[in-house]
């Protein structure tokens, strides 16, 4: 009796862990030194990630170094994390699109760090750091897209697949160029990659290095859709007017969504069913619920 209510308090302990966002998947315990890579990776600095926190409950997150095809800099992979913990603590936040500058999406890690760090320690530190950043934003509660033009590459790839969704532009082209660069994804896109497409595509993606177009990429159920504008601003708006579609309404429903479906994604059933309830349990008769009844609402 005593064991199974230990038991018992353990898992939803567990669960509520699961749940709670900004926490982190790597620690001490795990090897990581977090403090240790910070400082490692200040020292390569280059471009920015600009976040835009919009009135529509929209954030724009930019990726800002386009002389390299926005490639990640050290201090745009610290600069991220900082913007993932603004939009953690982002409570009318309800969408979230993540872009490039110049026409481009990511080229990846910038091969200059990656020359300057090519050891074990900081390799792996640097991945943890990642996968504990794309962890966050992948669980954030808000509904996010990656407007992908020009190039996905590698890193940018792998970003891509922290996104609920992916929208092309057309001429666009996502790639896992890891294996021609004698590694695999470290920062959770090869386990994203395979909940999205499946094992056999993924594993085609990976050992192929293959150029993902996006028809291609809709074939796969990599990409919702193609967009029309190839130009910045315009593919901008036609993903804001997407998102647009999916986060319409008050935010505590929207964000509520996204709940339940990243616990349906991420835990076990029984776990995920509890967690659904107690979500159900906060939009059940909130002033959203109230006002549909209210207004007889028809959904023709
Ligand atoms: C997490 C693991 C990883 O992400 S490993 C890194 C994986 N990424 C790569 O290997 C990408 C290498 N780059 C490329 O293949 C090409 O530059 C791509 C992205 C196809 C763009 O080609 P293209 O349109 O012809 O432009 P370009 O090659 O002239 O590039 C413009 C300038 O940007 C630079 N650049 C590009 N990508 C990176 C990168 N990841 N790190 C550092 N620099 C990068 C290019 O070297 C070029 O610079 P420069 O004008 O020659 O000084």
């Amino acid at each position: 009796m005593a064991i199974s209510l230990w038991k018992n308090v353990l898992q939803t302990t567990k669960e509520r862990i699961l749940q709670q966002r900004g926490v982190s998947l790597y620690n001490s315990a795990h090897g990581y030194e977090e403090e240790a890579i910070k400082k490692k990776l200040q020292q390569f600095a280059g471009g920015s990630i600009t976040l835009s926190k919009e009135d529509d409950g929209i954030g724009i997150l930019t990726l800002n170094n386009p002389k390299l095809m926005n490639a990640f800099t050290g201090t745009m992979m610290l600069e991220l994390q900082e913007r993932v913990s603004e939009l953690e603590n982002w409570k009318d936040g309800k969408g979230l699109i993540i872009c490039g500058a110049g026409n481009t999406f990511c080229s990846g890690s910038d091969l200059n760090v990656v020359k300057a760090i090519a050891n074990s320690q900081d390799g792996m530190n640097m991945c943890m750091f990642m996968q504990n950043t794309l962890t966050r934003l992948m669980r954030l509660p808000l509904i996010s897209v990656a407007l992908v033009q020009g190039k996905a590459f590698g890193g940018g790839a792998e970003l891509t697949t922290a996104c609920d969704f992916r929208l092309m532009a057309p001429g666009s082209e996502m790639r896992f160029v890891h294996k021609r660069m004698g590694l695999v994804p470290g920062w959770g896109g090869a386990a994203r990659l395979v909940a999205i497409v499946g094992h056999r595509a993924a594993l085609r993606l990976l050992s192929g290095a293959t150029g993902v177009d996006p028809e291609m990429a809709r074939r796969l159920g990599l990409s919702e859709e193609t967009l029309e504008s190839s130009d910045g601003s315009g593919a901008l708006e036609e993903a804001r007017a997407w998102l647009g579609r999916h986060t319409e309404g008050p935010a505590s429903v929207v964000r509520a969504v996204k709940e339940v479906v990243a616990a349906g994604r991420e835990l076990p059933l029984e776990a995920a069913l509890r967690t659904e309830k107690d979500i159900f349990g906060r939009v059940w008769g909130g002033p959203a619920n109230l006002e549909a009844l209210a207004r007889r609402a028809k959904h023709k």
